[in-house]
Formats: C-alpha cells, structure tokens, sequence
C-alpha cells in the first residue's frame, strides 16, 4: 500500500480579483521509504500543494479532492486530528528555518517539549534524545549547542536544527519545502547529502520541493514536474533526465547550470512552453 496517494487535489484562493486556482490537477503516489522531488518554477503550484496535504493553507485558500495517508483521508481534517498527525507522523521543513524556530527559547527547550508531549518522555530522555538527534544531523558538540539560542547558529546549522526537530518524533513522512535555497551552494550541497543519509538511516519518505532541478538528479528516485498547477510529467529520475518529453521539461533541463554549456536562462522556459502551447 502506498503511504500517500493524492488525487485530484485542487487548491483556490479567494482574492479581492476574483478566484486564483493555484494547483488545478494534483496526481501522485508515495510509496513509503521513498523520495519524490516536486519541481516547477516560481508559482507552478508546489508549495501550497504540499501545504494543502497537511492544513496549512493560508486563510483564503480552499482544498478539494482526496489525500490518503497510510490508508486513511486527512484533507480537510479537523484542525485537532491534522495536529496530530503534523507532530507524530509527518514532518516538515520550511525553507526559513527562522519562520519555525521560536527565536527566545534555547533550542534544548524546543527540541525537549515535542518530545515530552508527543512521546511521554521524562526531561532528562528528552534532553539525551535530543542531544543524539543534533548529532545525527551533524551538529558537532551537540552536547553544549542544545543549550543555544536560534540566533548563536548560523543559517546552515539552523536548518539541520530544522531537521532534527521534523525528525524527533520519527515521522513517516518528511515534507522539505526549498530547504536549501537560502543557503550558500557549499551548504546547500550538505543538506542534500544529510537528507539522502537521514532517508537510508530512519527510512522516512521524503517530498523534496524545489524549483532547482539540478539538486534533484542524485537525490531523488521519482521527480514530479509542475507546471501552471498541473502535472506536466512524473517518473524516475533518471528516465526524465534521460527522456523529458514535455517542453516545459526539457526548458527545466536545459537550465541546469553546467560548466561545459552556456545556460540558457530559466525565465525563458514558460514562454517557451507557452509558445508550444499557443498561448504566447
Ligand atoms: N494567500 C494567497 N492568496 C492568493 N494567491 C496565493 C496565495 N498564496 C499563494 N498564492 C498563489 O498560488 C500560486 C502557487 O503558489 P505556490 O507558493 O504554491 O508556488 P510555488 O511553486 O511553491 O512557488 P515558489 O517556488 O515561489 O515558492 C501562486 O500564483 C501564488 O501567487
């Protein structure tokens, strides 16, 4: 059985313009222990798509259709039940670790607290618990840095912080949303391995949102293009890469920056597309 099947998922916005019908045709499985990239350029879709899945929508925002989680329907669950399952069974990551962070408690505090109400741990399990997963996420002298603030980490460290805390409870699922864009490529590239290693350590499927396909290629088995909230190809990796069959596609490859070609510029992927489609 998969752990995550969405189907027809639709996500609108009322705005004082009219309906904004943000993803239109959302389709796909997630067997469990797997990892899927979700890519698309700015606005495609991605994010509020992944947020719809676990109630995160912005007020105005509206889901339909159906998302099937190990088994059971949780789109639109009561705010109580999605709770539940946002602390135990599915985490996330934002891209701005500062956004979940809560900049005026030590970190051991935050870390301690999930562990104590989720997982009825005393303070001092909750404390060793949340020393070994900084550890795990390569946190050096994790032992001292529990104790810190946010702000005494730098943006890197933060976002394995980040980590640490989306994986406390062992979820099944992890939703990194852009993890690494705000970061320097030498970091970005840490975070990715760290992901890939976590995934073959704690077996937690992962949905990996970005809109840079280059992060993707070693990362991720299945690779989801969006486009204009819509499906515009799915499969391996590797197949896509080999074989993109969509324009929209092979305009995302081709801007893959590489040393040995001269990039062609990602703005001029979705007139490219559009011009296919007749619409430009
Ligand atoms: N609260 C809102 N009200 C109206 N429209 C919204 C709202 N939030 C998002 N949208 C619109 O929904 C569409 C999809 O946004 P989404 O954030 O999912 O895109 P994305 O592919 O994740 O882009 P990015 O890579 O920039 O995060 C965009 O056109 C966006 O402007």
């Amino acid at each position: 059985m998969a752990l995550l099947e969405v189907k027809n998922l639709k996500v609108d916005f009322k705005t004082a313009d009219g309906t904004v019908h943000a993803v239109k045709d959302l389709n796909y499985t997630l067997e469990k222990g797997k990892t899927l990239a979700i890519v698309g350029e700015s606005g495609s879709g991605k994010t509020q798509g992944a947020f719809a899945l676990l109630g995160l929508l912005p007020k105005n925002g509206r889901a339909s259709g159906s998302v099937i989680f190990d088994g059971k329907e949780i789109l639109n669950l009561p705010r109580k039940q999605m709770n539940a399952y946002r602390a135990e069974r599915i985490g996330i990551i934002f891209q701005d670790p500062m956004t979940s962070l809560n900049p005026y408690l030590r970190i051991s505090r935050q870390m301690t607290e999930v562990l104590e109400l989720h997982r009825g741990m005393s303070h001092k399990e909750a404390l060793a618990e949340s020393v070994r997963m900084l550890d795990a996420v390569r946190i050096t002298d994790a032992k001292n840095r529990v104790h810190m603030y946010p702000h005494e980490f730098s943006g890197g460290m933060r976002q394995r912080v980040m980590i640490a805390m989306a994986l406390l409870c062992s979820p099944e699922l992890l939703i990194a949303d852009e993890p690494t864009t705000a970061l320097d490529v030498t970091v970005q590239a840490g975070i990715i391995d760290l992901l890939v290693d976590l995934q073959e350590d704690f077996g937690t499927s992962i949905i990996l949102i970005t809109h840079d396909l280059g992060i993707v290629a070693g990362t991720c088995e299945e690779t989801l293009v969006m486009f204009d909230g819509r499906v515009m190809e799915h499969g391996k990796t590797a197949d896509i890469f080999e074989r993109a069959e969509h324009p929209y596609t092979k305009g995302l490859l081709a801007a893959i920056p590489r040393l040995d070609k001269k990039v062609d510029r990602l703005s001029t992927v979705s007139y490219d597309f559009m011009a296919a489609r007749g619409e430009a």
